[in-house]
Parts: C-alpha cells; structure tokens; sequence
C-alpha cells in the first residue's frame, strides 16, 4: 500500500517512517508485586500528503521521521497499564492518523522479543525473565477514515517430530532421486499470521489483553494439530497436507479470524550412511542416525481464508 498521485505526467508513489525502534516496556504494579515486561521492535511507515519534499524541496509536509521514534516512548510512557502488542500498534497508529492532517494512513509492525517470566524451584519469580524462543507479531493499519487491519503472526516456532511423517507418490523422472518412505523426520520453523476479522476501529469487540490470549490459543491449536495426542501422534503425508491441516484448525477454531498464512519450511535431517572401499557398512541407516542440515530446505506455504474474507 503507497500514496499514489501523478506528478508531470508519471505516476509516483510514496511513503515514509522509521524501523527497528526498540523498546522495553516494564509495568510495576502487579498485584502481589509482580513485575511485567515486554521489548518491542517497533516499525513505522506514514502515508502523507508530502509531495512538495519529494519535488520541490518543501519540508513543511513531513512529519519527521525522529518524532515518530520519539513517539513510541511516549506513548508508551501513556500506558500505565499493561498492553498487548496488538493494542499498542493500533494506539500508535491511531495517534499518527488522528494527530495530522498529512498523515492518510498508518502501518505498524512490531515484534516482541520472547521474554519469559522465569520460575525459580517450581515458583514464577516477581522480576525475572529468561529469553524464550518463538517471537508474537503483529502489524496494524490504520486510515483516517477509521478503516483497520489487525494481523497477529508468530514467527521462529521450531517443531520436530521423528516419526509419523513420510513423503510417497510424489512425481518421479530422471531427476528424481529422493526415496519414498512412510518413515522419516519432520522438522520446521513456522511462521504464521492471521487477520481479524475487524475492519473499522469501531468494530473490534475483543478486549486488548484478549489478543494475547488468542495468540496463546493459536500458538496451541497449531502445535497440538501438528503434533496430535502425545502417545499416538498424527501421521503427516506431507508438510503441505499438516500446513492445510493446522490452517483449517485455526480457522475451525477462531471466528473472529477471517484468515491465515502459514511458512513452513522443510527442513531436511539426512540419512547417514557411511561406507568405505575396505568396508561397505560402516555405518548403516536405520532411522537413528541423521545428518541434521538448515540449507537448502524445502520451502511450504499457503494461506486460507474465509470466502468474503480479506487475505
Ligand atoms: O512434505 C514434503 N513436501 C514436499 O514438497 C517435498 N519435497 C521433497 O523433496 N520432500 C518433501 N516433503
């Protein structure tokens, strides 16, 4: 999404803001004295009616890109009480758009670095967080005339299971070598992100901490369909049949999602085989021993969404 205009006969496009604004966020008042925190990474990208910089050197349009840095501390300064990151995008995107008359639009990105409250002999600490893996995203527009899109993502969900997958049927020719088999490993890293159904800022009926708990309820179905029940398992046909399945779920699941796209790759574990001209079997397969590798990996993606729904 850009401004569009035409200028001397060209059509022209811009827009402007401010990455990798990092914040940390600590909220002091929970009740028994427990302590709250978040680190964001914070971008911003402004939609404005400032085309006299761009042609004629005239700056009187800008909102400068160092006020909308600026402006992430402040606001998070505002907010006293605890915030979810979706509700943070929207309230900074909402500042943009009401606050000048330039700015068309506003796009938020942000994502929070995966502190966790630790545990100390079974017991949450008050104050203590280790760093977790997975990452929450989210990214927000927002237009002057009230018109929202709210994604939440997760991305760097590593999963592996080591059997109950397998890979048979697929087209051979004389470039295929790959082996079919009904035993093998089945690693990713997925990455996912689901629209709201919300369209306006007068529409969203979900309280701002109920993101984050449908975050959680995501993170879960999508893990829980991927793996199934821990003592039998699902068997996966393929990653692109445990993608459709773990999408469907959600969709299953969550009505106020309207869709969702998922990323993920294959990333391969290789048989280890190892022979020499003295001795032929060195070391023979037997689904134990595995060459692990990050490249090349297969790369998997779809997204699905309600029919009517916007992707
Ligand atoms: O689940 C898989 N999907 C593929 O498309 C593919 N391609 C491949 O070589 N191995 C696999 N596995």
């Amino acid at each position: 999404m850009a401004a569009k205009n035409q200028i001397d006969g060209l059509n022209f496009e811009q827009r402007h803001g401010k990455e990798r604004v990092r914040v940390g966020r600590v909220w002091r008042h929970g009740k028994d004295g427990r302590h709250f925190f978040v680190e964001w990474n914070v971008g911003i990208t402004l939609l404005s009616d400032c085309i006299p910089a761009y042609v004629s050197a005239d700056n009187s349009d800008i909102v400068a890109t160092d006020t909308m840095k600026n402006t992430v501390y402040v606001k998070a300064k505002e907010c006293s009480e605890k915030v979810s990151v979706e509700e943070f995008a929207i309230l900074l995107a909402k500042h943009f758009t009401s606050f000048y008359p330039q700015v068309t639009s506003a796009i938020i990105k942000i994502v929070e670095k995966p502190w966790e409250r630790i545990s100390i002999d079974g017991q949450p600490h008050d104050h203590g967080f280790k760093l977790g893996s997975e990452r929450h995203t989210t990214e927000v527009f927002v237009k002057k005339n009230g018109a929202l899109g709210v994604t939440s993502g997760v991305e760097g969900l590593a999963l592996l299971k080591t059997t109950k997958s397998g890979f048979v049927g697929f087209i051979r020719d004389q470039n295929t070598i790959l082996p079919e088999t009904r035993e093998r490993m089945l690693a990713t890293e997925v990455s996912a992100s689901w629209r709201y159904h919300f369209d306006s800022l007068s529409s969203i009926s979900m309280k701002p901490l109920c993101f984050t708990e449908t975050y959680l309820d995501v993170k879960k179905v999508l893990v829980n369909t991927f793996f199934g029940p821990p003592k039998e398992g699902v068997y996966s046909p393929s990653v692109q049949a445990t993608l459709y399945h773990m999408a469907k779920a959600v969709l299953g699941r969550f009505p106020v999602i309207s869709s969702i796209q998922l990323k993920m790759p294959n990333i391969h574990f290789l048989p280890v085989n190892l022979s020499s001209k003295d001795n032929p079997v060195i070391v023979k397969f037997e689904d134990d021993v595995y060459l692990p590798t990050d490249e090349p990996h297969g790369s998997i993606e779809a997204s699905l969404g309600r029919i009517h729904s916007k992707m």
